[in-house]
């Protein structure tokens, strides 16, 4: 369990986290979004002692980062898979990391096994590709077999079987009882991950909940509905309390009321229905709706171009 409170970091007249309270439960995978700068690797860089707060704090399993007696043992992390000595082999790196935090030779093994790095093992690091390097980090973090994992963009520079490969993996350790929290800039690659999702936009949290419940929640999620008698049905709707849009097929778009609410509607006016689909947003769709007042740079384009691109991405989710 890691649990945050009110946790602070400015640089000079920079706040990069503002008052985060959070708790990251065992059991599943939790998504760690935010636009760039949002303040991501800051606040797992506090988790693990590397920076100070400025205020508030944050504890792994009650106790702060430097009061663990046996870090390795509580925490494993990936932060940055490339700060490693490029002469040293993988087997060497991982016997040197272990001997500092008492672990034994017979871990390595084990990590180089779970990672699939055992027939490298003694080759050096220098000429690794990106995807071996994640590999070697993601062996550093467990070989402390620890029960708590901070994974920061694991699966960048990776190819779709290295991000297949990782997925499997943290679900697994989160399967076996494990706190996994994992940042990542993939939506797609999170939406398959993740169980739940913290979301920060400018050093502040904007959402803490099941990755279903924020699709769900999001504007973009509607109901495309067909019926010859669409425009009785619209007004229908709209008085019972739905945002109704016409498209130019002749498909409803309705947002505010469920499939069976919309149904049953139907069946009381006697209006036919050719299609009924509840339509859930992507987690990149909530994901911009969420952090639009948050983005540090943003590309040139005001609120009609915005709508637009709204209008066009409901339009696209309701031809899928
Ligand atoms: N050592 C530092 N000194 C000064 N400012 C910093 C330092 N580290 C981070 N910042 C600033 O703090 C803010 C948060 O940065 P951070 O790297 O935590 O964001 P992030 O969400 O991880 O971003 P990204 O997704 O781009 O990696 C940014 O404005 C950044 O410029």
């Amino acid at each position: 369990m890691i649990t945050a409170r009110e946790l602070t970091k400015k640089y000079g007249g920079t706040t990069a986290v503002n008052g985060l309270s959070f708790d990251i439960k065992p059991g599943v995978v939790t998504g760690f979004l935010g636009p760039n700068g949002a303040g991501k690797s800051t606040t797992m860089r506090m988790i693990l002692g590397l920076d100070a707060p400025s205020g508030g704090s944050v504890t792994v399993n009650g106790k702060a980062y430097r009061d663990l007696p046996a870090p390795m043992r509580e925490v494993g992390a990936l932060l940055d898979a490339k700060a490693v000595h490029g002469a040293r082999t993988a087997y060497r790196h991982l016997q040197w990391v272990a001997q500092a935090g008492g672990i034994s030779r017979k871990r390595v093994d084990e990590v180089l096994d779970t990672v699939g790095l055992t027939e490298v093992a003694g080759k050096k690091v220098g000429n690794f590709s990106l995807g071996m390097y994640q590999r070697l980090g993601i062996a550093t973090a467990l070989l402390g077999d620890p029960p708590t994992l901070l994974f920061d963009e694991p699966v960048n520079g990776l190819d779709p079987e290295g991000i297949y490969w990782i997925r499997t993996l943290m679900q697994d350790l989160a399967a076996e009882g494990r706190t996994v929290f994992v940042s990542s800039h993939l939506m797609n690659e999170m939406e398959e991950t993740a169980a739940h999702v913290i979301v920060i936009g400018r050093g502040e949290l904007i959402a803490d909940m099941p990755m279903a419940e924020l699709t769900r929640q999001s504007a973009r999620s509607h109901v495309r509905v067909v019926s010859p008698l669409a425009g009785e049905l619209a007004g229908a709707l709209e008085k019972a309390g739905g945002t109704v849009t016409k498209l130019d097929d002749g498909s409803l778009t309705v947002v505010g009321m469920d499939a069976p609410q919309i149904g049953d509607l139907a069946l009381e006016r006697g209006l036919g229905l050719h299609e009924l689909t509840p339509v859930r947003a992507s987690l990149e769709a909530a994901f911009m709706d969420l952090t639009k007042n948050s983005v540090q740079y943003r590309s040139s384009g005001g609120a009609p171009q915005q709508l637009a691109e709204t209008v066009r991405a409901l339009a696209a989710e309701g031809t899928d």
